[in-house]
């Protein structure tokens, strides 16, 4: 079994008007993980309880071998985190910060933040706060990254930016996670750029974790098989429909669970299939999230 970056078993955190909801959360070393869901979802909640920043109710947190909130000073110092709420001193200027970081983290690399500086087209001498969003982020990025962590934590990083800048700061990241194997947890609700970037992702919904697999798994289950059925006939109850919609004979089948099973059924029933269609992650996201608000109203 590979070794676990993170472990979340069962963790729960009530607030007035939202409750995580006994969430299990696994990342093995090594993996990206993207970490989807809708605005107010739990994301950075869920990411607060790993960063001991929250303390969880109930349940137990491990991250890089230790027990949080009570062992974050160990876990912290493998831990590279940037997210929104993280703001860098305005006054001093992005040098200051490197000097900072590299004062207080002994696996700083001091030639691996200067190739970082020109592959962000950064300068050091430059105030925080004359510095765009975007190159807030990358600035931001490149303090967590120089460190070497064993675990980077992105919370929404690309929220926010425009699309150059987006582009600028995701294609930076996957030139920099080929450079070397980092086990990273990359929350958005921005589909695209965890199609890109990440191979394991897990959607959260209201608290609750709805689904988590590998990229490749999600994509290759989700079908969307649009046929038509014969005069008067009628399509067995097919393991993984997420939802069969359509008028008069023509159908609409998408299902979570696609395999050869699923064409010898509809064959065999008499339909004619017309197209067998991959999806996208942002429609397997909406309609996973949709299938689960569907089935919590019945
Ligand atoms: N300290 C707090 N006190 C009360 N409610 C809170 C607190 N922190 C978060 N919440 C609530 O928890 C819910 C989930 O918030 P969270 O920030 O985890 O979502 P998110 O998935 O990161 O959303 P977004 O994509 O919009 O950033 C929200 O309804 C939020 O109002």
């Amino acid at each position: 079994m590979d070794q676990l970056a993170v472990k979340m078993r069962g963790v729960s955190k009530r607030y007035p008007h939202f409750s995580l909801d006994r969430l299990d959360l696994t990342l093995a070393q090594g993996s990206i993980m993207g970490f989807l869901g809708a605005n107010g979802a739990g994301k950075s909640t869920t990411i607060r309880i790993l960063m001991g920043l929250v303390e969880q109710d109930s349940g137990s947190v491990e991250v890089l071998g230790h027990d949080m909130p009570s062992q974050q000073v160990l876990a912290k110092a493998g831990i590279g985190f940037v997210s929104e709420d993280l703001r860098l001193y305005g006054a001093p200027t992005l040098r200051w910060h490197m000097d900072l970081v590299a004062s207080v983290f002994p696996g700083w690399a001091p030639n691996y933040a200067e190739a970082l500086l020109r592959r962000f087209d950064l300068q050091a001498d430059r105030k925080i706060k004359g510095l765009s969003h975007g190159q807030r982020v990358k600035a931001a990025l490149l303090l967590a990254l120089a460190r070497r962590p064993r675990l980077l934590v992105l919370d929404e990083p690309t929220t926010g930016l425009d699309p150059v800048a987006r582009h600028e700061v995701l294609s930076e990241l996957m030139s920099v996670m080929l450079d070397e194997e980092r086990t990273v947890l990359f929350s958005s609700h921005n589909t695209r750029d965890v199609e890109q970037i990440a191979d394991a992702i897990t959607f959260i919904d209201r608290g609750r974790i709805v689904d988590s697999a590998d990229k490749e798994s999600y994509l290759e289950r989700w079908r969307r098989v649009r046929l038509d059925l014969p005069p008067r006939g009628t399509l067995p109850p097919l393991p993984g429909t997420v939802s069969l919609a359509g008028e008069g004979r023509s159908r609409i089948l998408t299902t979570s669970n696609f395999s050869d099973a699923i064409t010898h059924a509809c064959n065999a029933a008499g339909a004619t299939i017309h197209a067998i269609e991959t999806m996208s992650l942002e429609e397997i996201f909406v309609n996973t999230v949709n299938g689960r608000r569907e089935e919590a109203a019945k």
